[in-house]
């Protein structure tokens, strides 16, 4: 929980919120900084607020007390979307005062109302138009859409260029000391990413053709500073304006020269296979995410598989469908549209074997258009063969995978 002055009278209060799964699903093993914005013209604005769980709203006012900022002395509420991660705490504020505006969308001004029972003192805002909080500070707005409320606006002050741009550009990760994302080493900017590709997969991935217009869309301000409700901030913004970008791209592929390998395996049979294979990726020159389910949540393959132009998938055969975790993770996969990608299946079975029929129909029916090398099913364990037969599949992934990100 701190306060920081980032830009002439702009104030950055921050609420770290741990140990929680964001929205109720996707785990954060380096929790989330809840970042809300004081503007000080003549008028007090505040930009996006937090969620109102226990304690949450509290700390907020906490922090506008070291300020030394009245909550009664804030004329306006800049909602820049009504996700209740940042607007939750507004039933607390109308408790303390009952004379602000709240700034928001034309779909936020509904939002509002169904979310909060709020229906007066709104001010709705659209592309370009403007407020003007004194001392210089005119506030522009710009609609970014689905980035990633449907309501979504950014809030751009023409005074410090200090572009408020919500859940665009955020991240998962608390916010310790270090709050720009300059103060970072190369390498610790590095480690910082994982956080970055993690949010941006788990939460905002599905509206990648967004993404890119809102990108382009906040290229074109003389934006000097990117101030994001979540993680750190940016006083370099091309770097996390490219950083988006590429994200967005990972869409639909291909992503980086990465693999994920995603395996299961209940009695072992399929797990031998496994280690054949890790063994031989791992001398291979090419990044590799290895993860287990149901061990490792669907947050954490996501992130990995966002990245990876190569996927590999192994479990056997469960009740004439797959493993059942991987089917649930690989529809995931599809639902946030991680497409054509290059892919191997191989898992031990001891029937009729079925994993592959379920395989073929997910991806098909989620569009997801991954082009697969020749699947390796086998009976009970995995002989020198059956190995054989993967290795051979693996190298014509990896080539697969080169070619792609060439
Ligand atoms: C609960 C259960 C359901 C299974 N269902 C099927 C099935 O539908 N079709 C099949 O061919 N084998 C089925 N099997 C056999 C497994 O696929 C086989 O034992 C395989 O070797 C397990 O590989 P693993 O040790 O990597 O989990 C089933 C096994 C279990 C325990």
């Amino acid at each position: 929980m701190q306060v920081n002055n980032i830009a002439k009278e702009t104030y950055q209060l921050s609420v770290n919120v741990e140990n929680i799964l964001f929205e109720g699903l996707w785990e954060m093993p380096n929790g989330v900084s809840l970042n809300s914005y004081i503007i000080k013209g003549e008028k007090t604005a505040i930009v996006d607020g937090v969620c109102g769980w226990d304690g949450v709203p509290e700390s907020l006012f906490a922090l506008l007390d070291k300020l030394n900022i009245n909550p009664k002395d804030i004329e306006y509420l800049i909602v820049n979307h009504v996700e209740p991660d940042h607007s939750g705490w507004i039933e607390a504020f109308k408790k303390i005062n009952k004379n602000f505006q709240v700034v928001c969308s034309k779909k936020g001004k509904e939002l509002l109302s169904a979310f909060y029972g709020q229906t007066e003192n709104i001010t709705v805002v659209g592309e370009k138009d403007t407020l003007d909080l004194g001392n210089g500070h005119v506030i522009t707005f710009t609609e970014i859409p689905n980035v990633h409320w449907p309501d979504t606006i950014a809030a751009f002050d023409t005074l410090t260029g200090t572009l408020f741009s919500c859940d665009a550009f955020g991240s998962f990760g608390k916010l310790e000391d270090k709050i720009y994302a300059d103060q970072f080493s190369e390498e610790e900017l590095k480690e910082y990413e994982k956080d970055t590709v993690r949010y941006y997969s788990n939460i905002v991935a599905h509206f990648s053709p967004q993404v890119k217009k809102a990108v382009a869309k906040c290229r074109e301000l003389p934006v000097k500073q990117i101030a994001p409700g979540h993680g750190l901030i940016w006083r370099e913004p091309a770097k996390i304006m490219d950083a988006y970008s590429d994200y967005a791209d990972y869409q639909k592929g291909p992503a980086r020269k990465e693999i994920t390998f995603i395996w299961g395996s209940m009695y072992g049979m399929t797990e031998t296979a496994v280690k054949h294979a890790i063994k031989m990726l791992e001398k291979k020159d090419i990044t590799l995410h290895v993860h287990q389910v149901p061990k490792d949540s669907w947050g954490t393959v996501l992130t990995s598989a966002w990245t990876s132009t190569g996927i590999i998938v192994a479990m056997p055969t469960y009740e004439f469908k797959m493993f059942p975790p991987m089917g649930a993770v690989l529809e995931e996969l599809g639902k946030k549209k991680v497409f054509n990608r290059k892919a191997f299946r191989f898992g031990s079975y001891g029937w009729s074997g079925g994993a592959q029929r379920e395989l073929d129909e997910i991806t098909t029916r989620l569009g997801m258009n991954w082009e697969f090398v020749e699947p390796v099913e086998f009976l009970g364990k995995s002989d020198e063969e059956v190995l054989s037969k993967i290795s051979e599949q693996i190298d014509k992934l990896v080539s697969l995978v080169e070619e792609a990100v060439k």
